[in-house]
């Protein structure tokens, strides 16, 4: 019926999963973040590395999704450039709501907080980050969501749309049948997690003030960055 998750759908979404839990930062890029001191620079340094870090674990994810490296390539990189932000979100959303057990959690959320970053985008992003917390997604939830945000078709300068319609509709398919497995007395989950994904959008208006501010005070990304980002 409908919602059972067929054998090859089951095969589909271990593939993105498994390239999901994969794909991470390294440890011994991560647990500076317990390390160094607590100074706004230092900090914005700190989470610059974070970025950059998470931005490559982001194109090794993508790059195992089914299909995407048949997508034509100027999509590709159109679709890597309109979904960074939002796809790490998701993962420090992921990060600040599950408690780390090597007290990640706790220090991040410090960190984000004195990195420079103006107080009027402190609220959105951290309503955001509780929003996604309630949310208590499995794993394999937020690999989907993941993917579903990377393959998201009106991205700026995407030529070919349907070409990665045609990709996302079935993960959002396996995502809505996940979602019905996991959370069986919450028939309007999936629609909640959409909800997300427009409030993830909001989020890049503010993150592209962030970064103006940020560079106005002269602050340094990486080379990384500025390519994914279109700065400097
Ligand atoms: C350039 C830098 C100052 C910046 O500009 N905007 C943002 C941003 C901020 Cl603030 C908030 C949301 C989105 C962005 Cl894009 C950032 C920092 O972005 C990141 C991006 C990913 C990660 C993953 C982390 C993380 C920690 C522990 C464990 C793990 C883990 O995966 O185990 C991951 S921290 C981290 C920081």
């Amino acid at each position: 019926e409908k919602a059972e998750i067929t054998k090859e759908q089951q095969a589909f979404m271990k593939v993105i999963v498994d390239s999901y839990n994969r794909h991470q930062i390294p440890q011994d890029v991560t647990k500076k973040l317990l390390q160094e001191q607590y100074s706004a620079e230092e900090n914005f340094i700190l989470l610059t590395e974070m970025a950059t870090s998470q931005v490559q674990v982001l194109v090794e994810f993508t790059k195992n999704i089914p299909g995407f490296l048949s997508l034509d390539h100027e999509d590709q990189i159109a679709l890597l450039k309109g979904s960074a932000v939002e796809a790490m979100f998701l993962r420090s959303a992921q990060v600040l709501s599950t408690k780390m057990p090597n007290g990640h959690t706790e220090v991040l959320e410090e960190r984000i907080r004195n990195s420079g970053i103006s107080e009027e985008f402190m609220t959105p992003m951290f309503n955001f980050y509780k929003s996604i917390g309630k949310l208590h997604m499995v794993q394999e939830e937020q690999a989907l969501l993941t993917a579903v945000t990377i393959l998201t078709p009106d991205r700026p300068f995407v030529k070919d749309h349907p070409a990665v319609e045609r990709l996302q509709e079935p993960m959002l398919e396996v995502l809505r049948k996940l979602c019905a497995l996991h959370h069986p007395r919450e028939p309007q989950y999936f629609a909640r997690l959409l909800g997300r994904l427009t409030e993830l959008r909001t989020l890049n208006h503010y993150h592209t003030e962030m970064l103006t501010s940020w560079r106005m005070n002269d602050q340094k990304f990486t080379p990384l960055l500025c390519e994914i980002w279109d700065v400097q």
